[in-house]
């Protein structure tokens, strides 16, 4: 049996991950951090704890979806004593701080990182890169949505989406992408990249990628039905990197995609 921890125990995915760990043959939880307090059962024998040292010790993997503060702590605990164990991260919204800690953490043990961890999105970032190149002309927008509580913005799938659509035309992104329009702003530039974000009630997640020109638009789009898409999509991925060398590994990697 594959002993899981989980970071982000008490959130919304983190609970799936729970219940999906207890119907699975394969793996099961073996710790919890917990943040705050336990605010639900864990199978009898998990180790309930909110010291990352005592999470990675007691697990073969740990996947995490947390907040930023959370990783950056987990991940701290790895390049501080330059040992720990294959991590699985879908937490978004880190800082360049955290996204360097990543790659630090990384030299010492095996990471997959990935802001959405269903095989859709894996594939709508493929077709986005060779949209992009291929219809050069036209003018890429990106909208995502997502349910009322979720705290960063834009999601970090969609700036993913946006990576593959400008690194597909030679752009940097950082230099490209507008997150708003208002005003006397003057008409769009070629370059630009928009990345919106809609927020209300209970939406999973849904991002669309358009492709717009005269005479015709493309639009390509993602929406997950069920929040269990991206807990059982990180078990998965959590049973492939056990074993592997430290490295910063995509969702591709363990897709083969
Ligand atoms: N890659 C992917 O496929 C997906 C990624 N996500 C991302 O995963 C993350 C979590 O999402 P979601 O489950 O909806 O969020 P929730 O707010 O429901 O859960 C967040 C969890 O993190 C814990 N937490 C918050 N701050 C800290 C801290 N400083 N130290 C330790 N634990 C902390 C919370 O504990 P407490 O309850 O005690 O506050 C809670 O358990 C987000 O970044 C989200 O964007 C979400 C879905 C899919
Ligand atoms: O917070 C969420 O809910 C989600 N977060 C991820 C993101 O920021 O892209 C993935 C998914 O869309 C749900």
């Amino acid at each position: 049996m594959i002993n899981v921890g989980i970071l982000g125990s008490t959130g919304r995915v983190g609970s799936l991950l729970i219940d999906d760990l207890a119907n699975d043959e394969q793996a099961r939880v073996a710790a919890v951090h917990v943040f705050d307090k336990l605010t639900r059962q864990v199978p009898d024998g998990t180790v309930v704890t909110n010291d990352m040292k005592v999470l990675l010790d007691s697990s073969d993997v740990v996947i995490d979806f947390s907040a930023p503060a959370a990783t950056e702590a987990l991940l701290t605990q790895v390049v501080e004593n330059g040992e720990g164990k294959p991590l699985v991260i879908a937490t978004t919204g880190f800082n360049k701080h955290q996204q360097n800690l990543l790659i630090e953490a990384s030299k010492i043990v095996p990471i997959l990182y990935a802001t959405n961890m269903s095989l859709g999105v894996a594939v709508l970032n493929k077709l986005v890169a060779l949209a992009s190149k291929t219809l050069s002309d036209f003018d890429i927008e990106i909208v995502e949505q997502h349910h009322r509580h979720k705290v960063d913005s834009p999601s970090g799938t969609a700036l993913t989406l946006a990576e593959h659509a400008a690194n597909a035309r030679d752009l940097d992104l950082d230099e490209v992408r507008i997150s708003g329009r208002d005003g006397q702003i003057g008409a769009r530039t070629k370059n630009e990249i928009a990345v919106m974000a809609l927020r209300g009630g209970d939406i999973v997640g849904r991002h669309t990628v358009g492709l717009y020109n005269d005479g015709e638009f493309l639009e390509l789009n993602h929406t997950a039905t069920a929040r269990n898409t991206f807990s059982k999509g990180a078990i998965k991925v959590a049973k492939w990197i056990i074993g592997k060398d430290p490295k910063l590994y995509s969702i591709n990697d363990a897709l083969g995609l």
